[in-house]
């Protein structure tokens, strides 16, 4: 890694407080300027955009939807109803200010009536336990030619319970005609369950397979009584019986602790799953999005790394089966699981808790990191076009660990200083042994995502890492974590 790549943390400055980006909330303001051979990123006044919508309208699919319905379904769990693009922080108490009557106080009995009876759902917060039960007695509106409430439902007056607001968006984007038959395996995983909302909130009739060996039935649970969707227990290894117009195969365990647990398994995964899969694209005539990953480049040192090799898709082609392969390259992003090792969900849960963070080796070797929202826009653009060679999906923006571990550090600080509960010290960056194997370099080539695919990355790491921060900020006040 030459001296040029390495980043720049220029200041830490109190600057005039920023404009609401995630929920409406104003924070101190402090700058953090990064400065990288390829990028300078400032946390401050023109580049702190929000990212409205996430998502493309090409090769006549249409994946676009605004990003805060998708903070909807993971940021604040089931209690962010009306946090919608208005105004709420992460403190239980003032999630309920503001709450449309129906929701429950503690012993207060709920008030549902009429039609949001027939379309509500019921959350009860508990004060003394600091819990949201969450329970679904939702009866989905008749039809999707019913009239339905605009998208503006979201905002934060609407009485509309959440299963409708959702409903609502996919009923106003979705047309029958144009409605596919979607399965995704391992959709209860973390990239699946991303993959799985986007869907859903376009219309689609979704199948999630899953045999919930690291995946959580809790991050699609959402959907769950959706007449679109269905989860189904299911292990790859064995065959499956459904008709699907696309298929995406995402199941297999990604993180090392968990792909390493029980090797023959993550091999019989990878192979049988694939096949039996395969069988199934093959019968149903099905496209099949299969997501390697980035370790098939191994360790390349020289840059740019992870150039495009391969082509099993044209391999697959004669006997019928239409393939495209995304190659993965480090992502990251709410739902993952905390505690499954990888460096980010590491880092982010050390930094919270005020623990030591662990940089592996001495912190030279570098990665890449992309935000799961341009993962899943690169996955649908891939499955949805003509491109059948392997593609990779990630960042080119290559960061050495240490700085990554900064850089964290820095975003948690800020975090921790606008919900109002700075640590007492800043936690410390400890070096552990580096695992064997570990690619010294990664950075993804993304030229033929870019000419092919239209795709290029649209977060910047530190929106992406803030917006995680707050994630399991909110998790652990809600004792998830
Ligand atoms: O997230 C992913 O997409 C990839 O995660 C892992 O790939 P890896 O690059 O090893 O990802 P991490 O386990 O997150 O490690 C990244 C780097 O951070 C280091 N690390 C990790 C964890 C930690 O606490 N501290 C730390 O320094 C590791 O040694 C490594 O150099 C998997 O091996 C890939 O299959 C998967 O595609």
């Amino acid at each position: 890694m030459s001296a040029k790549h390495a980043w720049t943390r220029v200041v830490t400055t109190s600057l005039p407080a920023r404009s609401t980006r995630l929920a409406g909330e104003v924070s101190s303001g402090v700058k953090l300027l990064w400065k990288t051979n390829d990028a300078v990123w400032d946390d401050t006044a023109d580049t702190l955009q929000d990212i409205k919508t996430v998502g493309h309208n090409r090769n006549g699919f249409d994946s676009v939807v605004e990003t805060d319905v998708l903070r909807s379904l993971y940021l604040v769990g089931g209690a962010v109803l009306f946090g919608l693009g208005s105004g709420f922080t992460s403190s239980s108490d003032s999630l309920m200010s503001g709450a449309p009557s129906y929701l429950k106080q503690g012993s207060e009995t709920t008030n549902i009536t009429g039609t949001q009876k027939d379309y509500g759902s019921e959350q009860t917060y508990d004060k003394n336990t600091n819990t949201i039960q969450y329970t679904t007695v939702a009866k989905f509106p008749p039809s999707v030619s019913s009239p339905m409430p605009s998208a503006s439902a979201s905002s934060v007056s609407s009485p509309i319970p959440r299963h409708c607001m959702l409903q609502a968006h996919a009923a106003r984007v979705v047309h029958a005609v144009h409605s596919l038959t979607i399965a995704v395996t391992g959709g209860a995983g973390f990239v699946g369950s991303h993959l799985v909302d986007r869907l859903m909130l376009l219309g689609h009739e979704v199948t999630v397979l899953d045999n919930f060996f690291t995946g959580s039935r809790t991050t699609v649970s959402h959907w769950v009584g959706h007449p679109n969707f269905e989860m189904v227990r299911h292990d790859v290894v064995e065959p499956f019986l459904i008709e699907v117009d696309q298929i995406y195969h995402l199941a297999c365990p990604a993180s090392p602790p968990h792909y390493q647990y029980n090797a023959v398994k993550t091999i019989k995964t990878s192979f049988m799953g694939t096949l039996n899969m395969l069988g199934l694209a093959k019968r149903t005539k099905a496209r099949f999005l299969i997501t390697s990953t980035s370790e098939v480049y191994g360790d390349p040192r020289s840059t740019p790394s992870a150039r495009t090799t391969g082509d099993t898709s044209t391999a697959l082609a004669p006997d019928g089966v239409d393939v495209r392969v995304a190659r993965i390259f480090n992502t990251f992003g709410p739902r993952m699981n905390p505690y499954d090792g990888r460096v980010v969900s590491n880092f982010i849960i050390q930094a919270l808790k005020g623990e030591d963070m662990t940089v592996y080796g001495d912190g030279k070797q570098t990665r890449s990191f992309q935000y799961i929202h341009d993962l899943v826009d690169g996955l649908i653009l891939l499955m949805n076009g003509p491109e059948t060679r392997p593609v990779n999906i990630g960042s080119a923006h290559e960061f050495t660990i240490l700085d990554f571990a900064e850089a964290v550090r820095d975003i948690v600080e800020k975090v921790q200083k606008e919900e109002g509960n700075p640590l007492a010290k800043r936690v410390n960056l400890i070096h552990k042994d580096m695992p064997v194997d570990d690619p010294q370099r990664r950075r993804a080539d993304t030229s033929r995502a870019k000419e092919t695919l239209g795709w290029e990355p649209k977060w910047e790491l530190w929106q992406g890492v803030e917006e995680m921060v707050r994630y399991y900020s909110a998790k652990m006040k809600e004792g998830a974590i």
